[in-house]
């Protein structure tokens, strides 16, 4: 089985079909073909079809979940949030419906609508064009809709305040909490993963510029260098502290622990998210300069593990099972452990990130946390209430937030958030 095939249970090639004719037309820009260019367009649409590179580095868009969560964690993330900026439900609905095929285009290594270079030389191109001759990358898109498209100051915009899930709940304020509203929150958040970054920022730039008039971005993230993996097999990536971090993450292989904590299931209390899950983010500022002053043992002790090896304290390999009593009582990974926190498991798909500087002569770095859950509140939450004691916490600044309900894959013919619509 491929990568691709694990998000569907269907075949990658089935997963690249391309777009057909009709549906690229669908797009607002591809329709001034009609008129004085509509003879010469459909030629150039199907050049279009060659602008980028289909490959074997595709992962399939159509499934029972949405790619991004279980599939192997890729090396680049852009992650954005949109404001809705229309109370129209059937404009917000026909966008979803427009971002669907461009991100099933897009994922598959296909540009957007008529491409950056097919459309008529009359009108603005579908696709913005930096994507053009690159593959895939394995690029993933994963939509979320926040607490807001619900309900946004006592305002039921949209008709879906009653179909909020009560496991959508706004994050309660945690200790040492530093959040900036302008780096917070979003009616909709679209996590784009990939191997080049180029690939995930040319696709948020493309969603963004079809949803001109309905969505706004509120704010985005690129990341880079993943701090968690999905693949264990894999070697275990290191985070800007050095240090090992994934270790003990949820396989996306394991469709146990995945139906247990990570997807919804039917019986949740809102049955459009079944085979959803629900993803929390978290801007974390990493004081390095601090950490880059610290003895090496102090260090260890911070996280319970050893700098070189990530053996759990006492042990002597990453993989040997952690004995908890080993820790300092306020060892990251005793108070993140599941069995300090009732059993409750989170999968984590973050990434590292370095934005310029403070001002004050040091580096705006740290690690841009995201992780999926079947609930958050006995996920993320229970996880991090408990880490109020966390000797990391002298290190670490939580500034930006955001909590998303991500909707189940979508079915060939289908559009994000339908379930949701429906
Ligand atoms: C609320 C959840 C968590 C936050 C926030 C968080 C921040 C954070 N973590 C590291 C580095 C490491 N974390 C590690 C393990 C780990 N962390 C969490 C949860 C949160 N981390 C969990 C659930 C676990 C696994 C615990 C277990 O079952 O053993 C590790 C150890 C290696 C590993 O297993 O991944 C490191 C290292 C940083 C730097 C950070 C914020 C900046
Ligand atoms: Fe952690």
């Amino acid at each position: 089985m491929t990568e691709a095939d694990r998000n569907t249970g269907e075949s990658a090639a089935q997963g690249r079909a391309p777009l057909s004719r009709r549906r690229m037309l669908g797009f607002s820009g591809a329709s001034l073909l009609v008129g004085a260019a509509a003879g010469a367009g459909l030629d150039r649409v199907a050049a279009a079809e060659e602008n980028r590179a289909p490959g074997a580095d595709a992962i399939a868009f159509h499934g029972p979940h949405q790619a991004g969560i279980a599939t192997p964690v890729q090396d680049r993330l852009h992650f954005a949030t949109f404001d809705v900026i229309t109370d129209d439900r059937a404009r917000l609905v026909r966008l979803l419906k427009e971002w669907t095929a461009a991100a099933a285009a897009m994922t598959q290594g296909r540009p957007v609508g008529a491409g950056a270079v097919g459309g008529p030389a009359v009108a603005p191109p579908d696709d913005t064009g930096e994507a053009l001759g690159l593959p895939p990358s394995r690029l993933t898109l994963t939509i979320g809709f926040g607490p807001t498209l619900f309900d946004k100051d006592g305002k039921d915009r949209f008709g879906l305040k009653a179909r909020r899930p009560a496991a959508l709940a706004d994050l309660p304020h945690f200790p040492g909490d530093n959040l900036d509203p302008d780096r917070s929150g979003g009616d909709i958040a679209v996590q784009a993963c990939a191997d080049d970054p180029q690939v995930a920022v040319h696709a948020i730039r493309n969603l963004a510029r079809l949803g001109f008039g309905v969505v706004a971005v509120r704010w985005s993230q690129l990341g880079f260098g993943k701090t968690s993996s999905t693949t264990p097999d894999a070697q275990t990536p290191r985070n800007l502290f050095g240090f090992k971090d994934g270790t003990e993450n949820i396989s996306g292989g394991d469709a146990a622990a995945l139906d247990e904590h990570v997807w919804a299931g039917k019986g949740d209390g809102a049955d459009w998210m079944a085979g959803g899950s629900y993803l929390v983010a978290r801007r974390i500022r990493m004081h390095i300069e601090t950490w880059d002053r610290t003895p090496l043992r102090e260090q260890q002790d911070v996280f319970g593990r050893d700098k070189r090896e990530g053996a759990p304290a006492g042990k002597a390999k990453e993989r040997d099972k952690p004995d908890l009593s080993k820790m300092k009582p306020d060892a990251h990974v005793r108070l993140a452990h599941p069995d300090s926190n009732g059993g409750s498991r989170i999968l984590r798909r973050g990434y590292s990130f370095t934005d310029g500087t403070d001002g004050l002569g040091r580096l705006e770095a740290g690690l841009f946390f995201i992780a999926f859950q079947r609930d958050p509140r006995t996920g993320f939450i229970r996880v991090q209430r408990n880490l109020a004691t966390d000797a990391m916490n002298e290190y670490v600044q939580h500034v930006g937030s955001g909590v998303f309900a991500c909707p189940p894959g979508v079915r060939e013919g289908g559009y994000w958030g339908e379930t949701l619509f429906a």
